[in-house]
C-alpha cells in the first residue's frame, strides 16, 4: 500500500464502546492539500474519528496512516506532524493570548530562535496582534477559536485536525475562521475538519456525510448534490409545519424538510408532485407556488438518512 501520497488513509478503522459501534469500518483516503469536511449530526461518530486519526484513542480494529505513520504503531510520530484542535481545546483562561501561544510552543518544543517570527505570523493572520496582552478568558468566542487555531499551528504541522471549530461561534467570526483556513490550504496544509453545519461543509473541497458511524457518501459538494438522483421541488405553503407532516405521508415522497414557509420535497419521480399538491389543498393548505430546485447538501443528507 502506498501511504506516501495520501495525507490520511484509513482502512476498516473501527471503534466500539461496550459493544456499541461508534465508527464502523471507515475506509478513506485524503490527499495532501485537501480540505476534507466530516459532516454529521451529534453522535454520528465525528469526534471518535478525529481521536482515532490523531492517535489519541486506539481503534478496536483496522488501522490508519497519517502523514505516512500508523496510528497503531507510531502514534507519537503522528503527533509531531499534526495540529489538533479538539472541541474542548485547552486554552488557559488566566493566561494572556501571548502566554497561551508560548505555552504551546514549549509543549511542542519549538526552538527559541524560530519563535518570534512564527508567533508574529500566527498573531497576524488570526488578527490577534492587538490583543496579545489580553487574558484568554476575556476574549470573544470567535477570538478564542482563532487563538486555539494559532496554538494548534505553532509547530507548523502538515495536517490540521479541527473538531467542530466553529460550534457556537457567530456567523461573522465563522466566515473569518474559514478565510484563515483557506489561507492555510494555500500554504499546502491538509485540513480535516468536522462540522454539524451543512452550509459550512459546502466550503470544503471534499465532504464525507457521516451517519451512525458510517460515511454514507464522500465526494465534492457539487458532485454530492448532483448525486441525489431524485427530483427536488420547493413548495411555498401556508402552515408549513402541518404541510410538512402531510407531504411526508404522500405516496412517492422520499423526504421533506422545512425552511421557514417553504418545504423542500425529494420525490421518487416528478409525477408524484401533483399528488402532493392535491393532497395539501384537500387538507386546506394553501400552496402559493412551487419550482424545481437543485438540492442543498442538507437535502441530500436528509434524503439519504431517511432512506426507507
Ligand atoms: N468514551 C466513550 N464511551 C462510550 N461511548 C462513547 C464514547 N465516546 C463516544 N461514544 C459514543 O459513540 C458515538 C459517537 O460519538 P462521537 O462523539 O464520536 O460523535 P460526534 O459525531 O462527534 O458527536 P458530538 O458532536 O456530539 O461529539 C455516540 O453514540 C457516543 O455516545
Amino acid at each position: 500500500m502506498d501511504t506516501n501520497t495520501a495525507a490520511i488513509k484509513a482502512e476498516t478503522l473501527t471503534k466500539t464502546f461496550n459493544g456499541n459501534i461508534a465508527l464502523d469500518s471507515l475506509t478513506l483516503e485524503i490527499k495532501k492539500g485537501e480540505l476534507f469536511g466530516l459532516v454529521g449530526p451529534d453522535g454520528a461518530g465525528k469526534t471518535t474519528t478525529m481521536r482515532l486519526l490523531t492517535a489519541i484513542m486506539e481503534p478496536t480494529s483496522g488501522d490508519a496512516w497519517v502523514a505516512g505513520h500508523s496510528v497503531l504503531k507510531e502514534g507519537e510520530r503522528i503527533k509531531e506532524r499534526i495540529g489538533y484542535m479538539s472541541q474542548k481545546f485547552g486554552l488557559y483562561e488566566d493566561l494572556t493570548v501571548m502566554e497561551n501561544i508560548i505555552f504551546y510552543a514549549d509543549l511542542y518544543e519549538v526552538p527559541q530562535k524560530e519563535r518570534p517570527e512564527r508567533i508574529e505570523r500566527l498573531l497576524g493572520f488570526s488578527n490577534l496582534t492587538p490583543f496579545k496582552g489580553r487574558l484568554a478568558g476575556k476574549l470573544s468566542g470567535g477570538m478564542k477559536q482563532k487563538l486555539g487555531l494559532a496554538c494548534a499551528l505553532i509547530h507548523t504541522p502538515e495536517i490540521l485536525f479541527l473538531d467542530e471549530p466553529t460550534n457556537g461561534v457567530d456567523p461573522v467570526s465563522r466566515r473569518d475562521f474559514w478565510r484563515i483556513l483557506y489561507g492555510l490550504l494555500k500554504d499546502g496544509i491538509t485540513i480535516f475538519v468536522s462540522t454539524a453545519y451543512l452550509d459550512e461543509a459546502e466550503r470544503c473541497t471534499r465532504v464525507g456525510l457521516m451517519h451512525r458511524g458510517k460515511i454514507l457518501i464522500d465526494d465534492s459538494p457539487a458532485r454530492i448534490k448532483g448525486s441525489l438522483g431524485f427530483p427536488m421541488v420547493e413548495l411555498w405553503t401556508g402552515d408549513a409545519r402541518t404541510a410538512e407532516d402531510i407531504a411526508r405521508g404522500c405516496p412517492g415522497v422520499r423526504s421533506v424538510s422545512i425552511y421557514g414557509n417553504r418545504l423542500h420535497v425529494a420525490l421518487e419521480r416528478s409525477k408524484a408532485l401533483d399528488g402532493v399538491i392535491g393532497r395539501l389543498q384537500k387538507e386546506g393548505i394553501i400552496v402559493r407556488d412551487h419550482r424545481s430546485i437543485l438540492p442543498s447538501l442538507e437535502d441530500v443528507f436528509i434524503a439519504m438518512v431517511e432512506e426507507p
